[in-house]
């Protein structure tokens, strides 16, 4: 099968610039990218890189000053603000370092809210967001507010969160920024676990290599340009060429 049918995010030719008053800030330039169907992908860079800016403009939630991306073959910036909002609530799922759950509201229905927004049925809804729950090892944490809960477990509730629409790709900013080494770890093989059950991409931007290595691919994003890890500095892009060819 070609490759191209495969590719679930194009990004092209992407720039994007702050201006404030005279002084014009460049963040991105000219940035090319596939997402493939199903892959984990992480992007690493230092601090102010235009991590974060890229992420925003993959999800709609920051407009490039240039170029296009497009998600399964629609062109993001081309469409209204009601067609955007639907394909952030349906197609895409979000996880941050803060996972900013709604606080008075327990696990399940915090997991359950994106598909209630959809307008989907209550019962069948509660059902998926307590299974997503026991996936992500939160079976016996049901009822509890995020006040009640670990770091590491807000975050597993956010993956759940992220996944109750079935998502076509996932972008998460720092998701493991605020957890210690081991709960940082356990949540990225989560997110590769989900991935390849349930053919999710994931874009994930971080500063840790170690846990990006984790990951199907790896990109490295310096002074606004992307780059590619190849030949002896990224000895697993071969096996994420050939993971992105299964998954088509
Ligand atoms: N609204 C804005 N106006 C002007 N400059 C901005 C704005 N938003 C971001 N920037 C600048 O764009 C650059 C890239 O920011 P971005 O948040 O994408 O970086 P990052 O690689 O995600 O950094 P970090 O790893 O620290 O989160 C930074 O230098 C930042 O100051």
């Amino acid at each position: 099968m070609k490759k191209e049918a495969s590719v679930i995010l194009q990004v092209s030719n992407v720039s994007k610039q702050f201006h404030d008053g005279e002084t014009t800030t460049k963040v991105l330039t000219n940035v090319d990218l596939n997402v493939y169907k199903g892959e984990q992908l992480a992007i690493v860079g230092s601090s102010g890189s235009g991590k974060s800016t890229l992420l925003h403009i993959m999800g709609t939630l920051d407009i490039p000053t240039a170029g296009e991306v497009l998600l399964d073959g629609e062109n993001l910036y081309q469409l209204n603000a009601t067609r955007q909002a639907e394909i952030r609530n349906q197609d895409l799922g979000f996880i941050y370092q803060f996972h900013h759950l709604l606080p008075e509201f327990s696990a399940l229905e915090n997991v359950a809210m994106p598909a209630f927004i959809q307008g989907r049925d209550k019962k069948q809804t509660l059902k998926e967001a307590t299974e997503l729950l026991e996936r992500v090892g939160l079976g016996h944490r049901l009822q509890h507010i995020p006040a009640q809960l670990s770091g590491g477990e807000r975050q597993r509730v956010a993956i759940a969160r992220a996944l109750i629409n079935k998502p076509k790709l996932v972008l998460a900013d720092e998701p493991t920024g605020n957890l210690d080494a081991n709960s940082g770890d356990s949540v990225y093989l989560l997110i590769r676990e989900l991935a390849q059950q349930l053919g999710t991409a994931f874009v994930v931007v971080t500063h840790d290599y170690k846990l990006a290595e984790k990951m199907d691919r790896q990109l490295t994003m310096k002074d606004g340009v992307l780059q590619s890890l190849t030949g002896a500095n990224n000895p697993l892009a071969a096996k994420a060429e050939s993971t992105a060819m299964d998954n088509s």
